[in-house]
């Protein structure tokens, strides 16, 4: 580890003093690797019964459905991870979603989203109801971010690209719950990801510290009375930790700090590093209250270097949503034709916006479109309304506030599109179905020659005998293609083919 900026060592030797030595050791050990199951779609005794894998694993002590696995394991090569059973996440980033306290029904925000970890472990926590809205200002980012979201089968997910400034109007105190996940100098992940230490100096502890306390401001806005607002960071610096919640403290009395003690080696924040004047001003106990807040030390624990801090603002309980169908319908407008076809415009130009200002092809009703292709096709649950965006058809899980003058990446679960009068299922449909949701399925195990093929793209040979067809349903049409049971994508069953339907940017070459 010869890059380790000498600048960032001496302030850790002067910080640490004895422990030193110690921290420094484990910059020889070799990396942990974590993977955590998704709830969405199995749990832990399921895929122990349905992977070699689940029997060489250890349970990550802070995190429900976190696991150590051994490098060469190399679970993202697996057909599972193809079908969202798991996430690959390093153990340490699992600790502050198990922090939010996320219940189903919740209204969840996730303001610096990308590429999606904590997303994800949030959706599993939602268990389908309420809704995570996931945000990174970074366009190129939220595309990674859709992916992982659409991959662990999330039906409840909004994901937008914007400056948190932009979001405050539409979400004014909206959010039962928020992760401020803030971009930091890294210097936590300087063993995992060299390039940290290479690129340490750019983003400077000053600016991200700046940036930091800008974002803490609009998710405080945007956080419901009671609710709770986790922020964290993957770095050592006092400044972006127990300094920059000591700074936040002092300008919002209306927040305090929720002790957190967690298992497993995770060690109390540092009040004695921020400093004497903010000490002052904050009060003894306040400054002492930051001891709640938590440090995961690479030398301690199985992990790399994480802070995390729950706050919780002041206000009327917190409880998650369980009259949420009551308040939705007061929340609901009344839309007479003309407001429809008013809205249907403005979303056609908010999709053409979210497009970067290609024209958006308006097809004939897309929203028929999708209905018949559900009746015809499916079997789901489901009576939430659909909305579209030129011919691409959401359905969003809760009625949002207006999303107008935002830019909007995915308003919901984005199942399809109409082209030409037809209606084209989406991958994200695919991966947020259960199999039982298809009216057509095909399901081969993850060893088997025919998933590796379907993984590549090819065009496989099936009879219909293998497929499991709803009565009345004809053999020829989508068919949803799984392995042991959990969907992969789509495929076209005519006359003894099977043609690939996965999305290219999904395929393994
Ligand atoms: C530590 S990463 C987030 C990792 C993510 N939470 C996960 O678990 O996968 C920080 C993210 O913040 C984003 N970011 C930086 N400045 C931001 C801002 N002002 N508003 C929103 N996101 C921001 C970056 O693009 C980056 O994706």
């Amino acid at each position: 580890m010869g890059n380790i900026p000498a600048k960032f060592l001496a302030k850790m030797k002067n910080l640490l003093q004895a422990e030193y030595d110690n921290f420094m050791s484990s910059y020889e050990w070799p990396r942990v690797y974590g993977l955590r199951l998704n709830p969405l779609k199995i749990d832990a005794d399921q895929w122990k019964q349905l992977s070699p894998m689940g029997e060489n694993v250890r349970p990550v002590p802070w995190a429900t459905e976190g696991y150590y696995y051994k490098e060469d394991e190399r679970p993202g090569k697996h057909p599972h991870y193809h079908a969202g059973l798991y996430y690959i996440q390093e153990p340490s980033a699992m600790l502050p979603v198990e922090l939010l306290d996320v219940r189903p029904g919740h209204r969840v925000l996730d303001l610096c989203a990308a590429p999606g970890g904590k997303t994800t472990q949030i959706a599993g926590k939602l268990k389908g109801e309420g809704v995570i809205v996931s945000n990174d200002n970074a366009a190129e980012r939220t595309k990674a971010l859709a992916k992982n979201i659409e991959l662990s089968g999330v039906r409840n997910a909004a994901v937008l690209n914007e400056e948190p400034p932009a979001l405050v109007p539409a979400f004014r105190e909206w959010f039962d719950r928020i992760l401020v996940d803030a971009p930091c100098s890294g210097e936590g992940m300087f063993r995992k990801d060299e390039g940290m230490a290479a690129s340490w100096e750019k983003h400077s502890v000053e600016r991200c510290t700046i940036m930091q306390r800008d974002i803490l401001e609009n998710a405080s806005a945007m956080l419901a009375p009671g609710g709770l607002l986790v922020y964290s960071t993957c770095t050592f610096s006092p400044e972006e930790n127990e300094s920059q919640i000591a700074d936040f403290l002092l300008r919002h009395p209306e927040f305090r700090v929720e002790e957190v003690r967690p298992p497993g080696g995770i060690s109390p924040g540092r009040p004695e590093w921020i400093d004497a004047a903010a000490s002052r001003e904050l009060g003894a106990d306040t400054t002492a209250s930051l001891a709640g807040t938590v440090r995961l030390w690479p030398h301690l624990l199985e992990g790399e270097g994480h802070y995390a801090a729950v706050l919780r603002k002041s206000g009327e309980t917190d409880s998650p949503r369980a009259s949420l169908a009551i308040y939705e319908e007061t929340q609901k407008e009344i839309v007479t034709p003309a407001v429809k076809r008013k809205k249907d415009k403005k979303r056609t130009e908010e999709a053409r916006h979210a497009r970067g200002g290609k024209s958006a092809v308006s097809e004939d009703d897309p929203i028929s479109a999708w209905r018949k292709f559900a009746a015809e096709e499916l079997q789901l649950d489901e009576s939430a309304e659909a909305i579209h965006y030129g011919s691409i058809v959401y359905v969003p899980s809760v009625q949002l506030p207006s999303l107008d003058r935002l830019r909007v990446v995915r308003p919901g679960w984005y199942v399809g599109e109409a082209k030409k009068g037809r209606f084209v299922p989406s991958q994200a449909l695919a991966m947020g179905l259960k199999r039982a949701e298809s009216k057509r399925s095909i399901s081969w195990n993850a060893e088997s020659e025919e998933i590796q093929r379907y993984l590549k793209g090819e065009t496989l040979f099936v009879r219909p005998e293998e497929m499991d067809i709803a009565q009345g349903a004809a053999a020829k049409g989508y068919v949803l293609v799984c392995v042991d049971g959990y969907p992969l994508g789509w495929g076209k069953y005519v006359d003894g083919m099977l043609k690939n339907e996965l999305s290219s940017g999904w395929r393994q070459i």
